[in-house]
């Protein structure tokens, strides 16, 4: 019995599968600040099992997509639904319960606290324990702690980090402090995921090996949704991309049919 429940306990922590894969789709999204048109009749699906990349010059409203589907900014006209349902008025941790998480352009991890204490954090949307079981420190409480310091392990271990469990995050180097940010990502559990610029400011042995990274997440069953302007990185890793342009889609398809693509060469890819 303790065999088979220790078994359970590692398929649990250490495969990243998870369940039936999420389907993501925006049709006609619109979103205005004042009297600039950030997204107009922006419309797009990303399917299960998918990378897909999110590309166009600055300012052409990508970031907006992923505050848009975050829950971050609302839309004014347009739907996006997740699972075949829409999310219309969930608030951003609602969203990020359903399965969608995310990284920023910019690091924003608790500096001062450990590798394993960030990830720790992220787990906060899956944790059942009350304020009172917390307070008395009931052994249900204790258990809840165990098992979310084993989920944030297993997450530090599926981006290689497993030996920086205990490094303050302040005293990592770059690349491993972005690497760390998908770590906490996952230790959200989600079903999806939205990276912004992920290789920026690497190197490239740092952006290869974010690409193996980013291929192994995809293959564990999370659909994955990025921005990235590295255009090595955008066409040997995603299976399609949405090209933007002054908040308006101009072009969807391979990074092969996008590369040749006219519209998508004069707004932002150049001769
Ligand atoms: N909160 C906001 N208030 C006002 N304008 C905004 C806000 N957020 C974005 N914008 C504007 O919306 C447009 C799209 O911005 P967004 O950040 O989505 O572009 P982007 O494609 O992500 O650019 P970059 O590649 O530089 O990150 C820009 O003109 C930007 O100035």
């Amino acid at each position: 019995m303790i065999k088979r429940q220790n078994c359970l306990i590692f398929v649990i922590f250490f495969d990243y599968k998870v369940g039936p894969m999420a389907h993501l789709c925006l049709e006609d999204v619109n979103v205005h600040f004042g009297g600039l048109q950030a997204l107009s009749n922006v419309s797009f699906e990303l399917k299960p099992g998918e990378i897909l990349g999110l590309i166009g010059p600055n300012g052409a409203g990508k970031t907006t997509i992923f505050n848009v589907i975050t829950g971050v900014y609302r839309t004014s006209g347009g739907t996006v639904a997740y699972d075949g349902a829409s999310l219309s008025g969930l608030r951003p941790y609602q969203r990020l319960k359903r399965g969608i998480a995310r990284t920023f352009q910019n690091i924003r991890l608790f500096t001062a606290m450990t590798a394993l204490e960030n990830v720790m954090v992220a787990q906060h949307s899956r944790t059942k324990a009350g304020v009172v079981s917390a307070v008395l420190r009931l052994p249900s409480q204790r258990r809840e702690e165990r098992r979310i310091q084993e989920k944030a392990m297993a997450a530090l271990e599926f981006v290689g980090m497993a030996d920086k469990a205990d490094t303050v995050a302040r005293n990592l180097p770059y690349g491993l402090q972005r690497r760390l940010e998908i770590a906490r990502a996952l230790g959200s559990e989600p079903k999806t995921i939205l990276l912004d610029e992920p290789a920026a400011g690497l190197n490239p042995v740092e952006s290869t090996q974010l690409m193996a990274l980013i291929n192994r997440i995809a293959e564990s069953g999370i659909n994955v949704l990025m921005v990235e302007h590295d255009m090595k990185v955008v066409m040997g890793l995603c299976h399609r991309l949405v090209v933007l342009d002054h908040g308006e889609l101009i072009c969807q398809g391979t990074p092969g049919d996008v590369r040749c693509d006219p519209k998508v060469i004069e707004a932002y890819l150049g001769q």
